[in-house]
């Protein structure tokens, strides 16, 4: 059985008198690509600074390729880490900061020609501008500089990557090269392991091998990406991939409305719908015209689809997607929804009032 290049056993880390990581169970196989998806403050830089050494666990133990390293100093563990915030050397240009990067590598000595050797391999990898290396961080733009920075992480090839926000402040093309570029170098035989926080989860989609998905210092879920995104186990899970977000309906409410529905949800055991959620992916929705002989026919489950009448709001082309947004046209039920439609489907003619269509199997109903 492959022995596993990081693992966090029970971490509880603290920032004052505050626990802020509680209880964090992890493990990643060497390459392996996790990418932890929170929102603001659920805890995401403080994990990486655990991971790292920067600060003691309260609780729980750190290994990395099977050595317990909780109590071993930041500067011997074989972990890189990109900080939120740059730490580039203002004194020294692009190159010396990424020489003394492979210098420093924990434990290990470097002939100049294989510190050559990786500056070539960092240039290649993430096309750095050979003109940037004779300049210092404060003549490069932010985003520059962040590519500067994450060159600086990933040349020491570290056992463990550790990336927080790693796109933050780079403009949308260059986001796009860099994620691509972390997905090659993620593929490679000797890739390290990484862990790459953010609160994008189209970012965790693009990149992950394992998502997990934290919220204040907890996990909420753990998993494929596609699995994660299919079968969100909560709310929070569901809001935290896919953009935008899936539409979220009282499911209690609109038994109400459509009593078949409760009957063909298969998923649930105890048919109890109180304070549970019915969660449509935006793009499981489709639109139609409302067929010739009236709203009530159209109504309910038909040919493996949950069908009801709505009056469009808003529709945006997106270029190649269709944004349209829709209300319920149930009397006291004023929810508004959102689809996301090939530009062909969302073209047929329909006007103010269409149906709204969604196949069962994409219907997710979830507790809280
Ligand atoms: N140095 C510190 N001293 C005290 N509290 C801190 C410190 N750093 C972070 N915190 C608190 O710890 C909690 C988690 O912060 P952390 O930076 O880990 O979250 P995050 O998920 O990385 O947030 P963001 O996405 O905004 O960077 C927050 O409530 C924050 O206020």
């Amino acid at each position: 059985m492959p022995s596993h290049s990081l693992q966090l056993t029970s971490l509880s880390l603290k920032r004052g008198s505050q626990t802020v990581v509680r209880d964090f169970s992890l493990s990643l196989l060497q390459g392996e690509y996790c990418v932890v998806v929170g929102s603001s403050g659920s805890g995401k830089s403080t994990l990486l600074h655990g991971i790292a050494g920067l600060i003691a666990p309260s609780t729980g133990s750190v290994s990395i390729q099977g050595e317990n390293v909780t109590a071993l100093a930041a500067r011997k563990r074989d972990v890189a880490l990109l900080f939120q915030h740059d730490t580039m050397y203002p004194h020294l240009t692009v190159e010396q900061t990424l020489r003394i990067a492979v210098e420093a590598s924990p434990g290990q000595r470097h002939s100049s020609a294989e510190v050559n050797q990786r500056m070539r391999w960092i240039s290649k990898s993430l096309q750095l501008d050979p003109a940037w290396m004779s300049r210092r961080p404060d003549t490069l733009s932010g985003g520059q500089r962040r590519r500067v920075a994450l060159a600086k992480t990933l040349i020491r090839k570290p056992v463990v990557c550790l990336l927080d926000e790693p796109m933050a402040a780079i403009d949308r093309s260059a986001t796009e090269n860099l994620l691509d570029h972390l997905a090659d170098l993620s593929s490679a035989p000797e890739s390290p392991t990484f862990v790459h926080v953010t609160h994008d989860g189209d970012e965790a989609m693009r990149l992950a091998d394992k998502i997990v998905v934290m919220d204040q210092g907890t996990i909420l879920q753990t998993g494929a990406p596609a699995d994660i995104y299919r079968q969100p186990n909560s709310v929070a899970v569901a809001l935290a991939l896919g953009s935008p977000p899936c539409n979220r309906l009282d499911l209690e409410a609109v038994l109400v409305f459509c009593p078949e529905l409760g009957e063909v949800l298969q998923t649930i055991d105890d048919k109890n719908f109180n304070q549970r959620f019915l969660l449509v992916r935006t793009e499981a929705i489709r639109l139609s015209s409302l067929p010739d002989h009236g709203t009530c026919a159209a109504e309910g489950i038909q040919n493996g689809e949950w069908c009801f009448p709505v009056s469009l709001v808003e529709q945006r082309d997106l270029g190649s997607r269709m944004l349209v947004r829709f209300r319920c046209t149930w009397d006291s039920f004023s929810e508004t929804l959102t689809a996301l439609l090939s530009p062909e489907s969302a073209s047929t003619d329909f006007g103010s009032e269409c149906l709204c269509r969604v196949p069962i199997s994409e219907l997710r109903v979830v507790a809280h």
